[in-house]
């Protein structure tokens, strides 16, 4: 066969495809949700609206992108051909025209090689423009043709300029991202990786597997994304709709914690104490602190009779809920519940022992009766977390009494409270460590929801009490973990992936490296791995995929270098020091341009992106804005190199740097006693 003619037979193919695809979505609206019951039509009306979203997920992107031939077996002598897409697609006669890239039929077209070929003979790619399919690759595995990188259709792929927000990469999973993509729901991983080896793309991917894969386990309580802020949010969020999955739950560890506003900012080093795993300590201390001795009996009234339960008895009960708390099986909430039964059923029994045969109904009464209210409340009471954090704050003996001696003076000092105590726990002015430490407070007092596999992206940033909060989300599912500890800004970062995920309740979590680089280019990053020896030494110097003639650019003036960059196409990045980020948005105005900030919409064609909200993001072009001054804004030193690098990784095709103050000698010194980054395939 001819290029032509296997072009026309794919094009057949596609159009053939797209019909059926067309066929499945009117099937899908005509079936009734008629159920056996109300509950189960509502039920039924879900389902079918979630598969009607799932079936029109990106009606523009093409139907397939990839095949593959197998080997001749017994029953298809010939050899089965599957084509590769987003979804699975059938015909009339319920034969596959494309399988789901999530089915096990296709993990060969990412995984097979030369040295284990998987069953498959021929592996195809196919290039589109505007929908239509205008060319294809093939290597004949059987032949020992093998591309890998040096794919043109995979490098057009990865060298696309980027505009708007995040893309799926469903057509170009390599084999070590895929690997991880596909591993098994009960694995926790943690996936550590250089900027724009795509750690947060193959998180996304994962969790779209996963919903494919177990959806009897992940229909009611699924997973959950969590990112550093929303503007990450925003870039990260057409990811999952496009492969068709638009029920998983995507938020930030902010919003997870948002049970009372954070109005109040505070110096770093109390964040840091707050976001200490050392407060999860104080804060069950202070919870237990509540729980009174039962000093009398407690004689509950029932119609006209009284029954006494005698104090010995009753510190039974009081102990024996004490043990479901501290043993986690019970929350502060429902053991004040238990507490009220387990006099109630005390009653119960006295009565039945006198010939009685009380009701279920009026043992609940009992349980409700003042007598039994008055008691819980007094030995067990009704807590409100806020109340709670403020009488750590402003009452040093009570704090004192709790910290027993994980806290120093001078840290329980730190946490006091500062300017005049709230006049009620409501009125109080939380920071967003407090936001934490009210939610570590809410988890000891009441359940929360809980899915079975939670997904968290730029993880090295968490304080152990957000891994805390995070993991409280999981408590028996699991975990993946994305992130780069040379990337870690936050003062409250451990530094370390044992530690993390320690507090993330996943300390046998696998930690995987991904050390080929997507984004940056070669000789951008060459010179960002220079900051690794004072950053995190441990950290393996990433490679790039990507070279570009005019990558890494030195310059004066902000104006000139974002016109050169609007020459060509792709999004534009102007990254700031934060205090910044005002005037270059003037400048940039008088000079002419046309720029939005992060606030706004996606898809504007330039950006100003203060330095400390870069994470995460990419841009075709990066402009970027007096370096030693990003540097010197954080704290420490090591601080301001993580967030140099953060920022100097952003770019996919240029790094325009701009400055008039010298360079960070960190930048400039050449790397030693390290292998150079070089470029692959
Ligand atoms: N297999 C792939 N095929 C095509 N593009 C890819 C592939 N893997 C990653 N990319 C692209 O590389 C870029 C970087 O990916 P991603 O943002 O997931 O990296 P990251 O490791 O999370 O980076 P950072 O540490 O900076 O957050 C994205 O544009 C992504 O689509």
């Amino acid at each position: 066969m001819t290029a032509d003619s296997i072009l026309a037979t794919e094009q057949a193919h596609l159009l053939q495809s797209l019909a059926c695809l067309d066929e499945m979505r009117d099937a899908a609206e005509r079936i009734a949700d008629y159920g056996v019951d109300a509950l189960a039509s509502e039920g039924l009306g879900r389902m079918r609206a979630a598969r009607i979203q799932h079936l029109a997920a990106d009606a523009s992107a093409p139907p397939f992108f990839g095949r593959t031939d197998r080997e001749a077996e017994a029953e298809h002598p010939s050899g089965e051909v599957f084509h590769i897409g987003r979804r699975h697609i059938r015909d009339d006669s319920g034969d596959p025209m494309v399988v789901d890239w999530r089915a096990p039929i296709a993990r060969p077209f990412y995984r097979a090689s030369t040295v284990d070929r998987q069953g498959v003979r021929l592996r195809r790619r196919f290039g589109f423009a505007d929908g239509r399919l205008t060319s294809f690759e093939d290597e004949r595995l059987d032949a020992g043709e093998e591309l890998g990188l040096a794919s043109d259709l995979l490098r057009e792929e990865i060298e696309r300029p980027r505009v708007g927000p995040m893309r799926d990469i469903v057509a170009t999973i390599q084999p070590d991202q895929d690997e991880l993509v596909r591993a098994d729901l009960d694995t926790s991983l943690c996936i550590q990786g250089a900027p724009g080896t795509g750690k947060t793309a193959v998180g996304l991917h994962r969790a779209a597997y996963l919903l494919y894969s177990y959806p009897e386990r992940l229909r009611r309580s699924g997973v959950l994304v969590v990112g550093p802020n929303s503007a990450f949010l925003r870039y990260i969020a057409q990811v999952l709709p496009a492969l068709g999955e638009n029920g998983i739950q995507q938020t930030t560890v902010d919003q997870l914690v948002a049970h009372v506003p954070a109005t109040r900012q505070e110096p770093v080093e109390v964040a840091v104490l707050k976001g200490d795993a050392r407060m999860a300590d104080l804060l069950r201390r202070a919870v237990f602190s509540y729980i009174a001795k039962p000093v009398d009996d407690v004689v509950p009234i029932v119609g006209t009779r009284r029954y006494r339960i005698p104090v010995e008895r009753v510190r039974r009960y009081v102990d024996d809920a004490r043990r479901s708390l501290a043993a986690g099986e019970l929350r502060w909430d429902s053991a004040r519940e238990r507490l009220r039964n387990l006099l109630a059923q005390d009653v119960r029994r006295q009565r039945e022992d006198v010939g009685g045969a009380p009701s279920d109904s009026e043992t609940r009464k009992v349980a409700r009766s003042q007598q039994v209210r008055e008691f819980v409340d007094s030995v067990w009471p009704a807590l409100d977390p806020r109340a709670v954090l403020v009488r750590l704050y402003t009452d040093p003996a009570f704090a004192r009494r709790c910290t027993g001696t994980s806290l120093t003076d001078e840290e329980l000092a730190l946490l006091a409270w500062t300017g005049a105590p709230p006049r009620t726990p409501r009125l109080a002015k939380f920071s967003a460590a407090d936001q934490v430490l009210v939610d570590e407070l809410t988890g000891l007092l009441s359940s929360n929801d809980a899915y079975v596999h939670v997904v968290v992206d730029e993880a090295q940033d968490l304080s152990p009490m957000q891994c805390r909060a995070v993991a409280r989300r999981c408590p028996l599912g699991s975990i993946t973990v994305l992130g780069d500890v040379a990337q870690a800004t936050a003062p409250w970062a451990a530094g370390s992936w044992p530690v993390t995920l320690t507090h993330l309740g996943q300390p046998h979590a696998v930690v995987r490296p991904l050390t080929i680089g997507y984004r940056v280019p070669g000789e951008v990053l060459e010179v960002a791995n220079r900051l690794l020896a004072h950053i995190a030494p441990n950290v393996p110097p990433a490679s790039s995929v990507r070279a570009g003639g005019d990558a890494l650019t030195y310059s004066t003036d902000v104006a000139t270098a974002v016109r050169r960059c609007l020459a060509v196409a792709g999004s534009i990045a102007v990254i700031v020091p934060d205090a910044r980020a005002d005037a270059v948005l003037g400048e940039l105005a008088s000079a002419g341009i046309e720029a939005a900030t992060l606030a706004e919409e996606l898809g504007h064609r330039v950006t100003v992106v203060p330095a400390t909200a870069a994470k995460g993001l990419e841009y075709d072009s990066v402009v970027l804005v007096e370096p030693a001054e990003i540097v010197a804004a954080e704290p420490t030193r090591v601080g301001g190199l993580r967030r140099l690098y953060v920022a100097w990784t952003r770019a996919v095709s240029r790094l325009a740097v701009v400055h008039q103050q010298p360079l960070p000698e960190e930048l400039t010194e050449p790397m030693e006693h390290r292998e150079p980054a070089g470029l692959i395939g």
